[in-house]
Formats: structure tokens, sequence, C-alpha cells
């Protein structure tokens, strides 16, 4: 009788969502799109994986910049193009601001934690705020130090390692070696992340009132699920900043993040800006690792398949810094290849190619087609930057399109910046993050020849240039062999991570 009756209500609440949502079409004119099934709407259109393909398929096939679908009450508008990117995200950020938390993320993350998806605001702007004084261009060179000391060794260091121990080391000052808890604690935690990330939508972001329902009910499997992943976040969070006021309070805590934002903060307002500190920490290595990870193996897989470009950055780098130091931020200014190599990268490979999904907060009007207010809005990054018109052969790798003929950096080829994201909401770790890139990619290429992997029986393994699906998008795994340039190579990076240890 159960199956029945739920049966019924089921049919009545998608007839009755059917019923609005015919009423409005017929009264809106929605940005084009694939046209649907009768009550579920595009339920079966919206892409499992790849999305950012599709979407980029579609926007040509309707010729239009933006593109809609509709389900079950949701609009998802999805923009395709620069300038509409621009026109919405940039010029009316009034409205493209917000950030859509599903039912999922918000039962694992509180609607507070993960700072990135935090609703448009006062307590947003005040996080951003804190956050940018951080880590605003004339901030980042602080923490030029760390990232020295942290060049990756390829034979001893994993990437993701290297990743996560560098930005708990700017944020915290911990000097994690592989194995440490605090290492293994934002390893678990940021995989329990990924996994909810890979689960897609759950039942309960459909239908939000499945939150109230009690664990142990029948179909509230979701909520045991996000209990263990809420301790993972939850433990991601707090411990590591606990231990560092205990390491402050003795007094011996180093200069980072946490040591910025707590000497500076009012004694009277301290339970209030714990909160606000725990998220801007924690967020730090959420939104700053993975991202990191993504964008330096992407450069080891373009290097791999185009050892022309490889041998092209080598040219300079031997010139400029010779081969008895390592590269440092200065030399930046008289490497534009390396620069040329790090914007090809975040062009050519966004490891977040649909951004993240912003939310229209009121009603909107673009190229005569109406956006609802609580639109999902992605900006599809990887159309954007794969647009043949702005980057001629776009799936080619070409770090030349952004160099003159004198060999200097051209400004009139726009920087691949929609990698970082949309308007108020742009990654603001991003000069961090790009100084970061630019001391892996010339340290690495200064002393390593990067090149296919053989096997056991002295065949090259190929390597194909495959990327998973979902929101994160990576490498597939590949096999990599780092040969040292000349005697010695190998010592400097040990070296500069033991100098400074
Ligand atoms: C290659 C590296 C990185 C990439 C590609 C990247 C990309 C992004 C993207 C696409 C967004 C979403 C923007 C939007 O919603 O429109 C974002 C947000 C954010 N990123 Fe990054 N990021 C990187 C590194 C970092 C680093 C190193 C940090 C921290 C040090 C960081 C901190 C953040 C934060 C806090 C937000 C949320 C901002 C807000 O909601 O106002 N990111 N990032």
């Amino acid at each position: 009788m159960q199956p029945l009756i739920t049966f019924v209500y089921v049919s009545i609440a998608l007839t009755a969502l059917w019923a609005v949502a015919f009423r409005k079409r017929q009264r809106y004119r929605y940005p084009p799109g694939p046209k649907g099934l009768p009550v579920v709407g595009n339920i079966l259109d919206i892409p499992v994986g790849y999305g950012w393909y599709t979407y980029k398929d579609w926007a040509r096939q309707y010729d239009s910049d933006i593109i809609h679908l509709q389900s079950l009450g949701m609009h998802i508008v999805v923009v395709n193009s620069a300038k509409a990117a621009k026109d919405l995200f940039d010029k009316r950020h009034g409205i493209y601001s917000d950030k859509e938390l599903t039912s999922m993320l918000l039962e694992v993350t509180g609607p507070y934690r993960n700072w990135s998806l935090m609703q448009y605001g006062d307590y947003w702007r005040e996080h951003r705020r804190l956050f940018h004084q951080h880590f605003r261009p004339l901030a980042v060179p602080q923490y030029h130090p760390k990232r020295a000391k942290a060049t990756p060794d390829p034979e001893t260091t994993s990437y993701r390692m290297f990743a996560r121990s560098l930005i708990l080391d700017t944020v915290y000052a911990f000097d994690v070696q592989p194995h440490d808890p605090r290492l293994e604690l934002v390893e678990k935690a940021m995989r329990a992340g990924n996994e909810m990330l890979e689960a897609g939508i759950f039942l309960v972001d459909i239908f939000p009132i499945l939150r109230n329902v009690p664990a142990w009910f029948p179909g509230a499997g979701f909520k045991r699920q996000a209990a263990k992943w809420k301790a993972l976040v939850d433990a991601m969070y707090e411990v590591p900043y606990s231990q560092f006021k205990e390491t402050m309070n003795e007094g011996s805590a180093q200069p980072c993040l946490a040591l910025s934002l707590l000497s500076d903060a009012d004694a009277t307002d301290m339970s209030r800006l714990d909160e606000i500190f725990i998220a801007l920490t924690g967020t730090a290595y959420a939104a700053g690792s993975d991202t990191t990870v993504i964008t330096t193996v992407s450069f080891i897989l373009a290097m791999v398949l185009n050892p022309d470009m490889q041998t092209f950055v080598q040219e300079e780098l031997d010139k400029v810094v010779g081969n008895d130091r390592l590269p440092v931020m200065e030399d930046q200014p008289s490497l534009p290849r390396v620069t040329a190599v790090m914007h090809e990268v975040m062009r050519r490979y966004p490891p977040l190619p649909l951004a993240t999904a912003h939310r229209a907060m009121f009603d909107d009007e673009y190229n005569g087609y109406h956006i609802p207010a609580g639109s999902i809005v992605f900006g599809n990054t990887w159309a954007i930057l794969h647009d043949e018109e702005t980057y001629p052969d776009p799936y080619s790798f070409n770090p030349k399109r952004f160099l003159s003929a004198d060999g200097t950096l051209r400004d009139d080829v726009p920087l691949p910046t929609e990698t970082f994201g949309y308007g108020r909401r742009i990654c603001p770790g991003r000069y961090f993050a790009m100084d970061t890139l630019f001391l892996v990619v010339s340290s690495l290429l200064a002393v390593f020849n990067i090149e296919k992997a053989v096997d056991e029986n002295g065949q090259v393994i190929e390597i194909r240039e495959e990327f998973t699906q979902h929101i994160m998008s990576a490498p597939k795994p590949f096999k990599a062999c780092f040969k040292p340039r000349h005697p010695g190579a190998e010592s400097l990076i040990r070296s500069a991570v033991l100098s400074d240890a």
C-alpha cells in the first residue's frame, strides 16, 4: 500500500510542478535549450559528465551564448561566451554573486564552514575582505620562502602531498612530513568532499524537505553518509586550528596566515572571530590544494605530450638562470616563455571547467531572454577558453599564442582568467596559485626533461590526453619519467627542500 500512496503523492506533486512550469514557459521567453519532456522537463538532458562539451555544442546548435534547462522547478543557465560572462557576472554582480548550496552540501559542511559556498551578503564580504588582505598581490610575496622550500622532488614527493603541505605551511606554519596525521586528516576529508561531488545529485537536493527525515528512516541513507563525511570535514577545519592556537599560546607560533589573523583580532569578539578564522584557514586548503595539484599534473602531461615546447622553455631557462641554482620569483619578468606555458596550461586544462555554480538572486533579462530568480548559473570556462575566434586552433597546446615575435608577452590575447571563475566570486587565491605554478614549472623544467616512461621491456608507454568527467576535472593517471638534465640537477631540488627545513 505504502508504495502506491507514495506514487500518487509524487505524481500529484510532479503534475502540479509541470502545470506551474508550463504556465510560466508560456509567459516567459527563456534562453534556448533542449526541449525536454512534459512534467520532468530536461531531467534526462542534463549531462552526467563532461557537461562542458555538451553545453558548448548546444550553444553552437542553438546559436546562443546562453543555454537554458529546466527540471522539476529548477532552472539552469549556462554562459558560454566571454562577453556574456562579463555582462552577467561582472556588470550585473548584484544579481549573479550568490552561490548555490545544495541540500547535501548544507548537510555536510553547514552554511558557513566552506565560505566559497556562502550566500552573497555582509557575512561573506567579511570573509572575503579578511582573506584578500592576506592573499592580495602585495601580500603574496610573504609566502615565497615557504614555496621555495617546497619545490617538489618528483622522486620522493607526490604532488598531492606537496600541495597539501605547502598550504598547511602557509596557513599554519606546520612543517609537515609525509604521514603527518594532519596531512592524512586533510587528505581523508578532501577525499570525502570529492566523493560527494562525484556522487552527483542526491534525492535530497531535488526534494530538500527530505532533510527533515530522521537518519534511521528508510531511504535516509544520505543522512548517514552525510554524517560520516561531516565528521571528517569538521575535523579538517577544527583540528589544525586548535593545534595552532595551542602553539600560539605556548609562544612558539611561526609567521603564517593563522598568526596574522589571530594577532590582529579583537579579543572581545573572539568567539565570533574563531568561527570566521576556522572557515578562512580551512577553506584555503579545501579550495586551494586540489586545484593546484590538478594544474601541476596537467602541466606535466602537457610537457610529456609536447617535447618541443619543453625545449623552447628550457632554452630560455638555461640562458637566464643557468644550471647552478633554481629559478626564483624575481626571475619571472625575464622568463616570458615560462609565463606563457602557465597561461596555456590554465587555458587548455581548466581544473574546474564549469567553475562553480552561482545563483541568480533576482529575475533578469539578457538578450531578450528571461533568467528567473533562483536559477543556477554556470560559466562554461572550458567553452570560453576554447573559443576559436579568441584562441585560434584552440585544441593545440601552444604557449606561443601568448608571445609576440620579439619573444615578449602579448597584451592583445586575453589571459585565461576565467579558469579562476567569475565576477565578485573570482578566486581570491589566484595570485598565490600563479606564483606557486611559476616556481613549480620553472624549477621542474630547469632541472628535468619530462618524458614518456618506458616499461620493463624498454617499450615506451604511450599516454592519452584523458580527463575525469566531474566538476573537478583532472588528468587520468599516466606515467612520466623525470630525467635530470645535467649532473647535480637533482641535488638542486633536494637542497632547496632541505635548506629551510
Ligand atoms: C590553480 C589553482 C586554482 C584554481 C584553478 C582555482 C579556481 C577557483 C574557482 C573556479 C573558484 C570559483 C569562482 C566562482 O565561483 O566563480 C575559486 C574560488 C575560490 N578559491 Fe580558488 N583556485 C585555485 C587556487 C586557489 C588557492 C591556492 C586558494 C587559497 C589560497 C584558493 C581559494 C579560493 C577561495 C577561498 C574561493 C572562494 C571565493 C568566494 O567564494 O568568494 N584557490 N577558485
